[in-house]
Parts: structure tokens; sequence; C-alpha cells
């Protein structure tokens, strides 16, 4: 087939996907205001009656104005007619002010389409009441003063017919421009949801970096491009609001002198005039209105959208816990540590379950240690609570009981007290002591530059790459953009090995004392393990602790020592081969089960 009946078809699917997509959701606001049909109804009826009642008021002043109509031959009965067509002007007014109005009212009717996101909502639920009630009522202003205006004098119509496209197009274009702005500015809007739905996604990821100031700042920067589209929507309201009113000022103006006109050679009165004159003006308004009515039903479509899609997806607690111990974001008073003298990481009678299920005890008294240049592993069935420590080390979670303290170097003739690694580090710190390269690393819609960058900050370009070399990121040299690659939302456009490898430069980017990976070759390939075994010499080399969680046998030929965990206690401790000499253990059970 040839490639322009293969585009042209592509082009016609995805314009039927479009559609289809739209009718839905049309079909889903319709199916929600069915719910409040009757009051809807009646809205809608009062709604043409109050627009119908509205439309007499002009035609009653024009009879008013218009005395002729009702003189008869002697004067004072002329005196008695007027005064009864006045009374009868203020009744009739009074009537319909109290009708119109009741109608207005009565034309309020609240939709029940839910709470979730209020703008989106208040959008939606406006497209099938407000402006659904502006719709109706612009386009009733439109056919009765059409209509009126014909009865009083066609000519003068047929002017207005000719003025009407020129004011039409020109308010077309400015509309059109207008919608251009508001649509970036829509844009902006989404671009800074997901900022946030993204940074609350990773918060952890974010706190354990210590990077919330600098989160707050690139989002109040956003921010800021809102705010300033948003004046240029504005301004571009305003404008578009200016063009068209002084345009259809001048076509009104230009009609009552065409009417003037027609009054001093006597083809209309002075009373039709003023009615004709007031039918056209509100001619003007509906046509105006059924416009801006069109767009709001076109915006409203565009929230229906994202709403649905939003009550369509899952709903993420995962972080519930990390919110709730959420500290404030400001540099926390603590003192500073001095790293470097920091020898030995120390989990001490350490008991902790979630908040969200705290029943569920999931480290029950725990205890154990990390020194720098030991290479530790730690083993467990699955659920075990092995990720749980991690996320302890990290400084996530604080345990219900007992400590994670750090003990310093002691020197001849002093020893120094531990320090509490919750309460006396502060966050900075925290990130230079232990780091944590979890199973499924956080990524952000960022270069690959700016994600390992992520633990530091004021990283030169060649301490990341130094950083990469270790993490083995030699796949960065085969993308296109190298460093500048955008890895896209979580990391998408990289496989679970590359994101593992990423995720790991990070961490030692940041050089922590104390280093934790939580299966980091679980989506590796060979070279990978290979890779991790170079890791492990370097952490031993570099007299940095390491702390690794693994389900493979092969990478725990590597440690020092191993830690076994079941069912959140400590159960057996010891070199792999004191370990395989307990026939019996949980250790020789689970190697039994592992790669
Ligand atoms: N955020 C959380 N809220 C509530 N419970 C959780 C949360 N995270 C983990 N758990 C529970 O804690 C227990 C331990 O989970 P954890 O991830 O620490 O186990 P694990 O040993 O790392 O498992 P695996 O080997 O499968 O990775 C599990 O029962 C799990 O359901």
């Amino acid at each position: 087939m040839a490639p322009k009946i293969l585009a042209d078809e592509k082009k016609k699917s995805s314009s039927k996907k479009k559609n289809d997509a739209a009718k839905e959701n049309n079909n889903k606001i319709w199916s929600e205001a069915r719910k409040e049909i009757i009051p809807l109804s009646v809205g809608a009826i009062a709604l043409v009656a109050s627009s119908s009642v509205n439309q007499a008021v002009p035609r009653l002043m024009g009879v008013l104005m218009d005395p002729s109509k009702s003189s008869t031959s002697s004067a004072s009965n002329t005196t008695c007619s007027n005064n009864t067509t006045e009374r009868q002007f203020v009744i009739q007014i009074l009537w319909l002010s109290l009708a119109g109005g009741t109608a207005t009212i009565s034309s309020f009717s609240p939709a029940a389409i839910g709470v979730i996101l209020k703008d989106d909502v208040d959008t939606v639920a406006n497209t099938v009441t407000n402006t659904l009630a502006n719709l109706l009522r612009s386009s009733s202003s439109v056919i009765f003063g059409t209509y009126n205006m014909l009865c009083i004098n066609p000519q003068l119509v047929g002017l207005s017919v000719v003025v009407a496209p020129v004011v039409g197009t020109l308010a077309f274009m400015t509309r059109k421009y207008l919608k251009k702005i508001v649509t970036k500015q829509q844009q902006a809007a989404i671009q800074s949801a997901s900022f946030v739905e993204e940074r609350l996604n990773h918060i952890a990821m974010v706190k354990t970096s210590n990077r919330e100031l600098d989160e707050v700042e690139k989002y109040s920067q956003i921010q800021d491009d809102c705010v300033e589209l948003g004046q240029k929507a504005s301004l571009a309201s305003g404008l578009s609001m200016g063009i068209m009113f002084g345009l259809s000022s001048t076509a009104f103006c230009g009609i009552l002198l065409a009417g003037r006109r027609a009054v001093q050679a006597q083809k209309m009165t002075t009373g039709q005039l003023t009615s004709f004159g007031t039918y056209s003006f509100m001619l003007a308004l509906g046509t105006a209105g059924i416009v801006k009515a069109l767009g709001e039903y076109g915006k409203g479509m565009q929230c229906a959208a994202r709403l649905y899609n939003l009550i369509h997806a899952d709903a993420k607690d995962e972080n519930q816990q990390i919110h709730s111990e959420k500290e404030e974001i400001k540099e926390d008073d603590r003192r500073p540590v001095d790293t470097d003298l920091v020898h030995k990481i120390s989990v001490e009678n350490v008991t902790f379950s979630y908040k969200a299920d705290p029943s569920n005890v999931i480290l029950k008294d725990l205890s154990f240690n990390l020194s720098r240049g030991e290479v530790v592993a730690l083993v467990g069935a699955n659920g075990s609570g092995k990720s749980t420590i991690a996320s302890l080390l990290a400084g996530m979670y604080r345990p219900q009981s007992g400590e994670i303290s750090l003990y310093p170097n002691s020197t001849a003739d002093d020893t120094p007290q531990p320090l509490s690694y919750a309460r006396d580090v502060n966050r900075r710190d925290q990130v230079n002591l232990v780091q944590v390269v979890p199973q499924a690393p956080a990524l952000f819609n960022m270069t690959i530059l700016d994600n390992i960058r992520y633990s530091r900050s004021d990283a030169s370009e060649e301490d990341v790459i130094t950083a990469m070399k270790s993490a083995n990121c030699t796949f960065v040299s085969t993308l296109d953009d190298g460093l500048d690659y955008l890895v896209g939302r979580n990391g998408i456009r990289l496989s679970g090995g590359q994101r593992q490898r990423i995720g790991l430069a990070r961490a030692f980017l940041a050089d922590p004392v104390f280093l934790v990976l939580d299966e980091p070759t679980s989506a590796m390939d060979v070279e990978g393990e290979t890779a991790l075994k170079d890791t492990m010499k370097a952490c031993r080399s570099s007299n940095r602790g390491l702390l690794v969680i693994t389900h493979k046998a092969k990478t725990l030929e590597y440690c020092d020592r191993i830690l076994v965990l079941h069912d959140g206690k400590l159960v057996q401790e010891g070199t792999m081969e004191d370990l395989q000499k307990d026939k019996d253990g949980e250790f020789v059970a689970l190697m039994s089960d592992l790669e």
C-alpha cells in the first residue's frame, strides 16, 4: 500500500479514536446530568420563560415612547389614553419583572456530579448547568430578538445581517487567539500537577536525598510560569471582550443611525426604533453568549476527560506514613555530624509496624550492626521485613521502639557517646551517612545527568561520570543524547537493569559511609552481577559499609557476614560457612530456594 494511503488511514483511525473518546465523555456527562433531569428540566423551562419575558420589555418601551399609536381625536382622550398606557406599562413591567425574576431563580439547579477535583468538577458541573443555561438564554435572545426585529422593520434587519458576519468573523478570530493562550495555560497547569504527582509518588526519594527545598523552589518556578501565562490569558480575555464590545457597539450605532434616517423618512416611529435598537443590542449579547457558551462547553469536555481518567486511576496510598511522619520543610537545627568519624551503624532492639496496619508488627526486637569496610548480606523469605529495614536505615520511618545508633571511632583516652540516627543527625548528614538503592529506583522525568545528580546537586559532570563508572553504566554512551537522554516518567524509557544502574550511580555519587542495596541485580544481566562484585570490592577498599539484600546465592559468596531474617526477627548470623553447618537452620532451608 502507498505510504500516503497508510498515513491517511492512520490519521483517520486516530481522529476516529479522538471522536470516540469525546463521544464517550459526552455520554458520561449527560448520564450524570440525567440524574438531575427534573431540576434541570424545570431550570431549562424557567430559563426560556425568563428570557421570553425579558424580550417583551423593549417592545413595551417602544409602545410607551410611541404615544401616537394610541392617540384619539380629542386631546383629553389622548391624555387619558396616555395615562392608561403608562399605567398599563407600569403594571405589565411589574408583572414581567416578577415573572422573569421567579423564572431566573427557579432556573438555578445544583448538579450532583461528585466532589473530586474542585476546579475540574466545577467546570464539568457548570457544563450541564450554567453553560447550558447560558446557551439557552443566549439562543432565545437571538431567536426572539431576530423575530421582533423582523416584525418592526425587515429592511433594518437586512442591514444587521450585512454587519453581523463582519463582527462575527472578528469576534471569532479574537476568541481563537484567546483559546490558544488558554490552552497553553491549561498545559502549564497539567505540567505543574504532574510535577507534584511525580514528586509525591517518589516522596521517599526526595526526602532521603534531602531535596525538599530544591523541589519547592522548582515548583515555585513552575507556578510563576503558570501565573505569567494566567496574566497573559486574562489580558487576552480583556482585549477580546474589549474588541468585541467595541465592534458590536459600533455596529449598533450604525444600525441606530440608519434607523434614525428611517424615522426621518417616516418609515418607522421613534418607539419602534427604540424597540429595534434594544432588540439588536440583545441580539449582539445573545450571539456573544452563544460563542462563549460553546467555548465553555469545549473546556468542560477537556476537564471531564481529565476527571474521568482520575476517577478510574488506582489510589496510591503507599506513602501515607511517610507523609504523616514528614517534618516541616526547613533546615533542621540538629548539629552537624562529622561523618568521617562514624565507624558503625547499629540497629538496637528495633520494633516497627506500618501505621497503615499497626497490628502487623513487621520488625520484632531486631538488633544487628554494620561497620565501615564490611560487606553484609541480609536474607530472608518474601515479606520477612528486609526492605522495611532498608527504609528505616534511609531515615524514611522511625522505629516504634528501640534505636538506630551511630558509633564514632573511639580513641585511646576517650569513648564517645553513640548518636541517635533519628534524633541527633540532621537530614543533610543522613544523606551522606546512608544511601539506599531500592529494587526499583525512583527516576524522574529528567535527563540521566539530572537523575544521577539528584543525590548531590552540586556534583560536577566528572564526578557523575566517575559514579557511573562504579555503577557500570556503560549503556549511557550508546544512547543518542548520552547524559542528556530524557528517561521519561518513572524512567519508562530505560530497561529495569538500566534503571537499577542509574540508581546505583546516584548512590555512589553521594559517597555515603554506608550503602544499602535492595536486590541490586534483580533486573540486571550477568554483566551487572560482575559489576556488583566490583562494587563489593570497592566498598571494602574505600572503607564503606555495604548491606546487600539479596535472593541470589552467588552474591552471598562475597559477603563477610550474613544476617538471616525470619518474620521480622534475626534468627541466624554468621559467615556462609558457619551458617551452612546448621542443617536445620533457616539459612539452609532458604538456600534450597535461592537461585
Ligand atoms: N508501606 C507499607 N504499609 C503497610 N505494610 C507494608 C508496607 N510495606 C511493606 N509492608 C508489609 O511489611 C511486610 C514486610 O515487607 P518488606 O517489603 O519489608 O518485606 P521483604 O522481606 O523486603 O520482602 P521481599 O523479599 O518480597 O522484597 C510485608 O508483609 C508487607 O506487606
